[in-house]
């Protein structure tokens, strides 16, 4: 029986890999592994979780930088999601923004854009075709990972702050909506006409993730009595994700870093067990996955 995953993963002892507390991450582990796939759950973001944070240098497009590609987007809210973007974007990543200051700016963030797409005529298919000719690449054995989790039956929630029918049509797009796949995100919203009249229900920004009321969604249904959870994300309010699982045991949250690596490490390695310094793959939860899939 292993007892020392940490050291026997030889993808947790890269030296891109850090972890706060080895014991705490061997135990969680130990805790998935003899509970099994039939207890088990993943739930992950999926701008720069899903998708990479870079590929050869150049970051990648969010979900809603996607829907800016679509042919029938005015040039007036491509400039304004541009604007938006190039404002906001530097905040969110900077780790010396306060955290109740940052939530405000992006409240102001995720409201104005919102705002800028009310009143656009752009149809799902024309989402799908975007997210398929642009199709940011996913991290390396994503198609894997969902592949064996589907096998398994695992659940997978997507829980996205980004625009949910990008994310759907991505998924679509590299064959991975599986039947195990869930997507909580902002969806949009259309009157008979077709035009858009905003995002569908709470607006899901990146730091009220943690308060997003899962109970009573249809995915919380479906992971009744799954308690163990693995959570992937890459921004400091993804490792709240599973907090509206209020039945959880063992929690093993895993973080990509990318952005001002220095100055957020420690604050990532407070939030998350185990981090990934600039990985662009599913190794680290395959690796561990394959104890129990
Ligand atoms: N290009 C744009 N990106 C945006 C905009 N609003 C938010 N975002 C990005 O989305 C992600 C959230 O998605 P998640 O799947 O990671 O939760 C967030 O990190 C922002 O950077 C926008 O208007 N344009
Ligand atoms: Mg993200």
């Amino acid at each position: 029986m292993v007892s020392n995953y940490v050291d026997e993963i030889k993808e947790l002892n890269a030296p891109n890999v850090h972890i706060k507390d080895k014991e705490r991450v061997n135990k969680l582990i130990h805790d998935i592994v003899s509970d099994g796939h039939p207890n088990l759950q993943v739930v992950s973001d999926f701008d720069r979780t899903i998708t990479r944070q870079h590929e050869n240098g150049k970051s990648h497009l969010s979900s809603f930088a996607m829907f800016s590609r679509c042919p029938s987007v005015p040039k007036e809210y491509v400039e304004t999601e541009k604007r938006l973007t190039g404002k906001y974007f530097p905040i969110e990543i900077n780790p010396g923004i306060t955290h109740d200051e940052k939530r405000q700016l992006m409240e102001e963030w995720w409201s104005e854009t919102e705002n800028a797409m009310k009143g656009l005529c752009v149809t799902q298919c024309e989402i799908e075709e975007t997210a398929s000719s642009l199709g940011p690449s996913l991290r390396d054995g994503t198609v894997e990972l969902f592949k064996d989790l589907h096998s398994a039956d695992v659940p997978i929630l997507v829980f996205s702050a980004g625009l949910g029918d990008s994310v759907r049509a991505v998924l679509k797009h590299f064959n991975v909506y599986l039947a195990n796949v869930k997507i909580i995100s902002n969806f949009l919203k259309y009157n008979d006409r077709g035009v858009i009249q905003g995002f569908d229900g709470a607006t899901i920004h990146v730091l009220n993730k943690n308060e997003y009321a899962l109970q009573g969604t249809q995915y919380y249904d479906l992971v009744q009595n799954r308690s163990n959870v693995i959570l992937m994300g890459d921004s400091l309010g993804d490792s709240g994700m599973a907090d509206g699982v209020s039945h959880a045991h063992a929690i093993l949250k895993i973080g990509f870093l990318y952005d001002h690596v220095k100055e957020n490490l420690p604050l990532f390695m407070e939030a998350f067990d185990i981090v990934l310094e600039d990985d662009q793959s599913m190794a680290v939860i395959r690796a561990i996955l394959k104890y129990l899939l």
